[in-house]
């Protein structure tokens, strides 16, 4: 069968179009679960690009397709999180010359980067899904901000993502202020590995580089003029050089933030790229939550009352301790306004499922009589 609307993923680089299905991310479990689609002569591929209406998707075989949801993908999505994402795993029925080649199946997601969308909506954004590291990019200056970090580290905890923290642009500011920053972050969260970097004079470099490896996905975040795209062209743009070929892997030259893109590492590894967060907005439960502050969970075990506010009120070991020194004043607020959003996001998150429960029914009810206007068609049928 020959296809019409494939284009070369990357035509003349052959380190990358030699790659793998493992390069690419895929393993065991995605492979047993696709065992039916396989009898059905689906194919599988990985999302890389979300075009809004279609996807860009990337095949064993190099091949990078434009694909399309089928109908039954997407009037099963109770929710927007429920539709494919950039870093799905998705079975495609390829279509002949002409055909459109359509997404009939998502596999199960093994991890997934999420936030809350913007606006009013409870309803979870994903940003990427299966990802396997999540890299925020900070600074120590202008853009340091531990509150935004703990929110990262929230967001990273539940998707169940490996954190690596770059304080980059080490150049610009003193060692002390860059060493500052990376240990306060550290002390956030002792699992994460940080490093302070200087993209422009590639300093710093290596922990990231030994994180990348075949297989493995990593999402990169941060606020915007931190230093992503420096870095994005600086991992493709060692390899580019060595190949001659600096058009092979996005076809349009140097790595531009236009759209989520999902790239493959020269070297291994998978990029996710969201230029699109600038502020990471909470999408939690409070599970996660309590896990990111469990420490000032178990200082509060010490307050007099139960159900303490951590206020005004009498013998709060929360405010206790920010007196005495052991405790941030800044983390106590962190925790409290946390607190508060999560109530808010509750909230919210019950309204719209009372929606979604609404709207069941009455499609329920509408099938219900719809096949009871059939079946009495058939009963008045001559
Ligand atoms: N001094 C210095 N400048 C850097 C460093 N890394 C990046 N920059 C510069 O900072 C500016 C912003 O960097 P970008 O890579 O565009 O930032 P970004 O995070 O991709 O920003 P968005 O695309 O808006 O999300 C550019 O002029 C970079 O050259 C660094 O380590 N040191
Ligand atoms: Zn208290």
């Amino acid at each position: 069968m020959r296809l019409c609307h494939e284009r070369a993923f990357v035509a003349s680089n052959t380190r990358v179009a030699a790659m793998t299905m493992q390069d690419i991310g895929w393993n065991d479990a995605f492979e047993k679960e696709f065992a039916p689609y396989y009898l059905k002569g689906w194919k599988p591929a990985r999302l890389i690009r979300d075009n809004r209406i279609t996807y860009g998707a990337l095949l064993e075989d190099g091949q990078e397709l434009e694909v399309s949801m089928s109908g039954k993908i997407y009037h099963d999505a109770e929710t927007d999180a429920e539709l494919p994402a950039v870093g799905d795993w998705v079975a495609l029925q390829v279509g002949a010359c002409g055909e459109e080649t359509v997404i009939q199946a998502r596999l199960t997601r093994q991890s997934c980067f999420s936030r809350r969308a913007a606006g009013q909506s409870a309803e979870e954004q994903v940003i990427a899904a299966n990802v396997h590291i999540v890299v925020v990019v900070t600074d120590a200056g202008q853009d340091f901000n531990a509150r935004r970090m703990e929110r990262y580290f929230t967001l990273i905890g539940r998707c169940g993502a490996k954190a690596v923290i770059l304080v980059n642009k080490s150049d610009l500011y003193p060692d002390a202020q860059n060493q500052k920053a990376a240990g306060d972050i550290r002390a956030l969260n002792a699992e994460a590995e940080v490093y302070v970097t200087s993209v422009e004079n590639r300093q710093g470099l290596e922990g990231l580089r030994n994180v990348l490896k075949p297989g493995v996905t990593v999402a990169l975040v941060g606020s915007s003029g931190v230093g992503k795209s420096a870095l994005i062209n600086l991992l493709l743009g060692d390899e580019w050089q060595w190949t001659d070929e600096v058009n092979g892997i996005t076809g349009k030259g140097r790595h531009t933030t236009t759209a989520r893109e999902l790239l493959i590492l020269p070297k291994g590894g998978i990029l996710i790229d969201n230029p699109g967060i600038k502020e990471v907005q909470m999408w939690t439960d409070e599970g996660t939550l309590r896990e990111a502050f469990s420490d000032i969970e178990v200082l509060s075990r010490d307050c007099k009352f139960q159900d303490c506010k951590h206020g005004s009120d009498a013998g709060c070991a929360l405010r206790q301790a920010v007196e005495q020194g052991e405790l941030s004043s800044a983390r106590l607020e962190g925790y409290l306004k946390l607190d508060q959003e999560i109530e808010k996001l509750r909230g919210r998150r019950t309204k719209r499922q009372l929606i979604v429960d609404r709207h069941a029914r009455r499609s329920q009810q509408s099938k219900a009589r719809k096949r009871s206007d059939r079946e009495l068609a058939r009963e008045l049928r001559p």
